[in-house]
């Protein structure tokens, strides 16, 4: 970036498709689906070798263009100071989700990480004690062949079972970080990965398969919230039918 240059250029576009009108836009549809309120949550798109990130601690329902950060990636020197393309003139921060982007960007080589504060996704970490969140036989919608291995892979089928990490919340972003990292080494074919009582993150290869999968994955954590509550088993064997007598 030239002295001359705020680097605005990076964050204006007549392009409707341009990473930095996306993000407001989709932003505020997420805020319409209880996702983003409160200031949480949040989406990030990388085209290449460059990330798009929202600030942190605003209404993401009300984030323009201009808010919008922009990194290169890979990062220049990821053991130091986080270096950027764009910064807003505005007192603004990144996301603090950025570090957890980022392990969707290295581990899956994602082109967008999506993280709600959706209260299916937080209840399903709740009736799930465990360290999984596993749900088979939801053929309505496609839901669960909505959602890739890994998150960037094949589709899943119908008789696939769906597994989501549950990771422990903890009050120190860094340590989110590991924990994310760790479970997405250990479960390769997550398409996300949900925080006790926070939320979840969800990635694909691009805005598009990252909000779709977002949208599936949320679905399944309603129904299997429902059918939980309702008392129904929300995993059946291969040759069951899904047919249950209540
Ligand atoms: C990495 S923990 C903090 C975030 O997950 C936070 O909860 C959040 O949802 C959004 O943070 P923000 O910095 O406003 O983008
Ligand atoms: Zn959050």
């Amino acid at each position: 970036m030239s002295p001359s240059d705020n680097g605005d250029a990076l964050v204006i576009s007549s392009d409707p498709y341009h990473p930095a009108n996306l993000i407001p836009e989709l932003c505020r549809g997420f805020y319409q689906l209880g996702w983003v309120t409160g200031t949480g949550g949040g989406i990030t798109i990388r085209l290449g070798e460059k990330v798009y990130i929202a600030p942190s601690g605003v209404q993401k329902e009300r984030i323009e263009p201009i808010h919008i950060f922009v990194l290169p990636y890979p990062q220049p020197y990821p053991e130091t100071d986080r270096v950027f393309l764009r910064r807003p003139s505005l007192n603004l921060k990144e996301s603090a989700c950025t570090p957890l982007f980022w392990n969707a960007f290295e581990l899956r080589d994602a082109g967008s990480c999506i993280h709600t504060h959706s209260q299916h996704a937080v209840m399903a970490t709740l009736l799930w004690p465990s360290g999984e969140f596993k749900i088979s036989h939801q053929e309505v919608n496609q839901m669960i062949k909505g959602v890739r291995v890994g998150g960037t892979g094949r589709a899943l089928s119908y008789l696939d079972t769906l597994v989501v990490p549950i990771i422990e919340n903890t009050p120190n972003e860094e340590d989110l970080k590991d924990s994310m990292h760790a479970a997405m080494v250990k479960y390769p074919d997550a398409a996300g990965i949900l925080v006790r009582r926070h939320g979840v993150y969800v990635w694909g290869n691009d805005w598009e398969k990252a909000k779709a999968q977002t949208e599936c994955l949320d679905y399944l954590f309603e129904i299997g919230v429902k059918m939980k509550l309702a008392g129904l088993p929300t995993e059946l064997s291969g040759e069951q039918n899904g047919n249950v007598a209540i």
